[in-house]
């Protein structure tokens, strides 16, 4: 297991041509326990399922409650009227799919060092399992600007320009949709410090192509896994793939909506909650025949702050569930324990309801 979030990273030797493939290749065959179409449980495109992630007008006046009660049942959303101009949509995914039309080699000028976070790779959660995915992504936290210049010499700017002008619409959206959040559990923006109205998030931005795969039943694009921000804000272009866990009916799709987002729950906002919005655990599938686009705007608090349940939910028969971590702390404990870094800094809550603070550091069980 690697211990460090660059440790998280594969080589990029992993990296394949996609568009070289006729079959799946073994090392990309996921055995029939985990593969998206073993014991597959209905889907929203099931007849007999009538529920589907819920899409919220940011305009409708009820905009807060029902945002609040999405991230209480569904943990994710998919949002209309939400202020990102199409056209940058458009540009962002016209961009995102020039970068993967790019020659491999070409890309590979770009590949994430194997102590870093940006460039271009395999997905990033790969570590934790035998199997690859059928995917490539590109992740930018902070300026592309190095990357972009080894992908394109002659025109890294129209890139960079894309990113910083969604970088800037994207933390403008992802701020009124904490508003709403914290709204919806009865707490005003302004008084959660770090959230406040001219207050700026960390974030990054998370470009995935899935390729069109010879076998997608047995292909996985990107494996179950919660995100470990506050929020994120998912664009997906016309084609179907992600699809959300939802106790009830299982794996369901969330269905591309011309000119919506979907919004889905992290982990951080989880703890911060107090659990009362958990985190969504999503993933993505793959099809037979055409690509799909996402990009993901990973938004989180400055990565300074404690995130710690908020005291305004605590009270002696609500006791803190989480211990404070930092961004950066939470992100060391996922690269450690994945999808369990949640429980790795749950507090021992004892049947008197009081939090035993000692025992903050290892993972613990509620008793
Ligand atoms: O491509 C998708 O729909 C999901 C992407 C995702 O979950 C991620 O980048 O964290
Ligand atoms: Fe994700």
């Amino acid at each position: 297991m690697p211990s460090r979030v660059s440790d998280a990273i594969k080589p990029h030797k992993h990296v394949l041509d996609f568009t070289s493939l006729q079959e799946l290749p073994e090392s990309h065959a996921w055995s029939s326990l985990d593969s998206p179409s073993s014991n597959n449980p209905p889907t929203a495109a099931d007849s007999s399922v009538s529920e589907s992630v819920p899409v919220i007008d940011l305009d409708n006046p009820n905009a807060q409650e029902l945002v609040g009660r999405a991230c209480k049942t569904w943990g994710a959303f998919q949002v209309m009227n939400h202020g990102i101009e199409t056209s940058l949509l458009d540009r962002i995914e016209s961009t995102g799919k020039s970068l993967f039309s790019l020659p491999t080699h070409q890309k590979l000028k770009a590949a994430r060092a194997a102590d870093g976070v940006s460039g271009y790779g395999v997905a990033r959660i790969s570590s934790f399992f035998s199997k690859l995915m059928w995917s490539e992504g590109f992740t930018i936290l902070g300026s592309p600007l190095e990357h972009a210049r080894q992908l394109w010499p002659h025109d890294y700017n129209h890139f960079c320009g894309i990113i910083e002008e969604y970088e800037k619409e994207m933390q403008k959206l992802a701020g009124r949709l904490m508003g709403l959040m914290l709204g919806s559990l009865g707490i005003a923006q302004e008084d959660v410090d770090w959230a406040g109205p001219n207050k700026e998030g960390a974030a990054a931005i998370q470009l995935n192509s899935y390729p069109a795969c010879p076998d997608p039943d047995r292909a996985m694009g990107l494996a179950a896994h919660t995100d470990s921000t506050l929020l994120t804000i998912l664009y997906q272009n016309n084609t179907s793939g992600l699809q959300v866990l939802r106790d009830a009916s299982g794996w369901v799709t969330v269905p591309p909506v011309p000119g919506a987002l979907v919004v889905n729950i992290g982990d951080l906002l989880h703890i911060l909650s107090n659990g009362s919005y958990p985190s969504v655990l999503h993933r993505a599938v793959v099809n037979r025949t055409q690509q799909r686009l996402s990009v993901a705007y990973l938004y989180g608090p400055p990565s300074n702050v404690q995130i710690s349940p908020l005291s305004k939910l605590l009270d002696p028969t609500h006791p803190p569930l989480y211990r404070p971590v930092t961004w950066t702390e939470y992100l060391g404990a996922k690269a450690k324990h994945f999808n369990e870094a949640l429980s790795s800094v749950q507090l021992c809550i004892p049947r008197t309801g009081l939090v035993n603070q000692n025992n903050v550091e290892n993972r613990v069980e509620i008793i």
